[in-house]
């Protein structure tokens, strides 16, 4: 990788270890100023930030992880390999790097236990293309493992790609892998010898919060959804950036304007956030993984952060304020609700109860009876039900009734109301870029959407 000013220069030693400090450690002139000073810290920025969007293009990233302001705010250690020996126009160029940093990190051991621990992580590593299986990647590897005195086995890697597991395999022989359930790969031996690099934690304070699944340099990445309004305004899950802190569940604050809250309550397509809240459930990590299927493994340090993970005990009770919270509870003792669809795509609300408030009169003309006084007609398949996807959700959910169409995911709890008695759940169609999509869906689309990065 080529730069316009001189690398070689800059960068003085073949491989140059760059820390937060962003110090270029080149050739000092006689005449070197504070001037000088900011323009190669500048250049090697550039280089930094350059060689961190190649790398994400890589393999495959929606975003650098390695730039010259992330390097400022942690305290990694970045390798940087030059070329000195081919000359671009006298200037040098860039073969590639690697980037190294201790993390904190809750390890699975071979008993499934879970292992406090802070090795030395590698958490980002690129040889330019051009270059790639010419042993560079060796020779930076190498010249890492004995700057840092550590041991391969004693590393963890950050969501190693195939490319870095076959260079780990073929260099190293690092080939057996200790399950964990964050991103992190471990091989056999880590815990073999647990002297240094892998440091021994200080004891902890009493007050200080723990996450329970090691965050990786790239959960950032990951896709945030944010929740529907109001949920987006009321500040009641406070994510925290740093690493370490749990989310604070505080009070919902009250809602600025009720009919608009009715009308946008009713145009909102129902979040998992949303549901999460309103059912009050318990956020533990299982029943977050429960919803998020199709993920991989290792999604947990998102779930806990997203699930109000508390070591103190469990999530906060729903206000009484909130919306649907006194009528969802009063509705957990009802008879379940269900959906029938008729030859004609027209689709019914049905349920043995008479007084249930769902089959209060809705707008749309909506057919809602209860069962007893106007039996449904035979449902039938719509033609959304022939795509695969929707039919794997149909028949991996069987109502017992052996009715194909009665299969309501759980995300539409019948339990969850408004104010207006509304079901959530049971609203028939959102509007969604213009155009009118109905609940199985947004249920399809929740289901198989890819939540990984990458
Ligand atoms: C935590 C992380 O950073 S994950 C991200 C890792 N980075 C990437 O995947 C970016 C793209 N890949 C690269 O930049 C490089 O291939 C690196 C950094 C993984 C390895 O650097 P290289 O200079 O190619 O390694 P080096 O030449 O020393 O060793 C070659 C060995 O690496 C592995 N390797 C390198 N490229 C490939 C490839 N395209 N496919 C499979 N294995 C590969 C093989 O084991 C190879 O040995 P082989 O040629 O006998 O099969």
């Amino acid at each position: 990788m080529e730069f316009h000013f001189d690398v070689d220069a800059l960068l003085g030693e073949r491989v140059t270890a760059v820390d937060q400090h962003l110090q270029p450690p080149g050739r000092r002139g006689p005449g070197y100023t504070a001037t000088h000073r900011v323009d190669l810290q500048q250049q090697l920025m550039t280089i930094i930030d350059e060689m961190g969007k190649a790398s994400a293009k890589a393999q495959n990233l929606p975003a650098p992880i390695t730039s010259a302001s992330r390097m400022q705010t942690n305290h990694h250690v970045l390798y940087i390999l030059k070329d000195n020996e081919v000359k671009t126009a006298g200037k040098g160029a860039i073969i590639g790097f690697l980037k190294v940093g201790y993390k904190k990190l809750f390890l699975l051991d071979h008993h499934g236990a879970h292992n406090e621990v802070e090795p030395l992580c590698v958490l980002d590593f690129y040889i330019h293309e051009s270059l790639q299986r010419h042993g560079y990647g060796k020779e930076l590897f190498q010249c890492m493992l004995q700057c840092e005195r550590v041991q391969p086995h004693q590393l963890a890697v950050d969501r190693p790609s195939e490319k870095l597991l076959c260079f780990l395999r073929k260099h190293y022989n690092l080939q057996g892998t200790i399950p964990q359930v964050n991103n992190f790969v471990i091989f056999e031996g880590f815990f073999a010898n647990q002297h240094a690099p892998v440091r021994k934690l200080p004891p902890k304070r009493a007050e200080e919060e723990i996450k329970p699944y090691s965050l990786t340099d790239r959960e950032f990445l990951k896709e945030e959804v944010e929740p529907p309004w109001p949920f987006n305004q009321s500040h009641s899950l406070t994510r925290s950036s740093s690493l370490g802190n749990s989310p604070v569940r505080t009070c919902l604050k009250p809602f600025l304007n009720e009919q608009e809250l009715l009308r946008n309550l009713r145009l909102c397509p129902p979040h998992a956030a949303a549901h999460h809240l309103l059912n009050g459930e318990p956020g533990g990590p299982a029943a977050q993984r429960r919803r998020t299927r199709g993920s991989a493994v290792g999604q947990d340090g998102l779930v806990a952060q997203r699930s109000s993970y508390s070591r103190y005990g469990n999530p906060a009770p729903l206000p009484e304020g909130v919306a649907g919270g006194a009528e969802r509870r009063a509705e957990s003792s009802r008879e379940p609700l269900r959906r029938l669809q008729d030859s004609e795509g027209r689709t019914m609300i049905t349920s043995q109860d008479p007084s249930h408030p769902a089959l209060l009169p809705q707008p749309g003309g909506t057919v809602r009876h209860s069962e007893g006084t106007s039996p449904p007609t035979e449902p039938a398949l719509t033609d959304r039900t022939k795509d695969p996807g929707i039919r794997e959700a149909s028949e991996s959910k069987p109502s017992g009734r052996g009715d194909p169409v009665d299969c309501l995911p759980p995300r539409f709890d019948s339990r969850w109301y408004d104010r207006a008695g509304v079901p959530w759940g049971k609203q028939l169609s959102w509007t969604v870029a213009g155009v009118s999509r109905d609940a199985q869906w947004i249920h399809y689309k929740q289901e198989y959407r890819n939540t990984r990065p990458w």
